[in-house]
């Protein structure tokens, strides 16, 4: 078959569409909230309810048999975070619960599409916004029907660079990543942002608002979608060590450019953090 995925890239646009518009109406009500890993790492009945929502509508149209899904809180609540060589679809049905919670506008659904471990497509709906995300690979970025295309700027001194605090607040990897930020801040850039929400991180830099955007401490449904539509756009993925990227080690540097990429890297302080397929036993909470 020549094109073997449209079918699904179409279905998982709309699938995020209905899913967005799910978590937009529970945004006019009272959020009732639990938390996960950490007091800071918050969970509502809505992320719950818009990942069976987006797994159900893909298992009804794809069958149960044949596709694999890693979803963010199918994982929480003990299902396992393999990614194999069978089609397998990885979502993250609320990225930037936080700011759902207060209120801080962007909020987005993340579903992306990996056969033989390679990320075919990514869809990203930035729901409060409207703005929907998509990419396949080898065609293209777009947001809603426009094209996009990463920054030129390969001077870090003229470059907006983001990163994120996560939800681990051990003070040692606090300050490794206060440290990195500052060493950035001062190389010097023109600015250090965060949206709250990595998914909506990767989209700013794929449409060339922002030139880089690092994290350590992220999971892979947080980036699968953008890892495709930054790639697409025209930029690059590394390890936060400058090897090549790997979606289940939990580090990531994405960027306009590999001038900008390494430039980051020659600062960024690494600290620990456990694959998102390392063996369950082995998982500290
Ligand atoms: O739990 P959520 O809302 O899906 O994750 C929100 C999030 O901002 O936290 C991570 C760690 O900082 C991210 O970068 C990620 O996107
Ligand atoms: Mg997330």
């Amino acid at each position: 078959m020549e094109d073997p995925w449209q079918e699904a890239y179409d279905f998982a646009v709309e699938v995020a569409r209905g899913a967005g518009a799910v978590i937009r109406k529970a945004a006019e009500s009272e959020i009732k909230v639990s938390t996960k890993s950490s007091t800071v790492d918050l969970v509502t009945k809505t992320d719950e309810r818009v990942e069976k929502i987006i797994i159900g509508s893909l298992k009804e149209q794809f069958g149960e048999g044949t596709h694999c899904f890693i979803g963010e809180e199918s994982v929480a609540n003990g299902e396992s975070c393999n990614l194999t060589d069978k089609p397998t679809w990885i979502i993250d049905p609320v990225d930037g619960t936080t700011n759902f919670v207060h209120g801080f506008p962007f909020v987005a659904v993340s579903i992306a599409f990996a056969v033989n471990k390679q990320l075919e497509f990514g869809v990203i709906y930035s729901c409060l916004e409207d703005k929907m995300y998509r990419a396949r690979r080898g065609k293209g970025a777009f947001c809603d029907d426009e094209p996009l295309a990463v920054s030129d700027v390969a001077d870090i001194h003229k470059s907006i660079i983001i990163s994120e605090h996560g939800t681990d607040r051990s003070p040692e990897k606090v300050k490794k990543i206060f440290s990195t930020m500052q060493k950035i801040l001062c190389i010097p850039v023109h600015g250090l942002r965060g949206s709250g929400t990595a998914a909506t991180n990767m989209c700013l830099v794929a449409s060339g608002a922002v030139e880089a955007f690092f994290e350590i401490g992220i999971h892979c449904w947080d980036i699968a979608a953008g890892a495709v539509i930054v790639k697409e756009a025209g930029g690059v993925l590394l390890d936060v060590d400058g090897g090549p990227f790997d979606l289940m080690s939990r580090r990531m540097v994405s960027a306009n450019n590999e001038t900008i990429a390494r430039r980051i890297i020659k600062e960024i302080e690494i600290f620990d953090s456990e694959r998102d397929d390392a063996p369950v036993q082995k998982k500290k909470k």
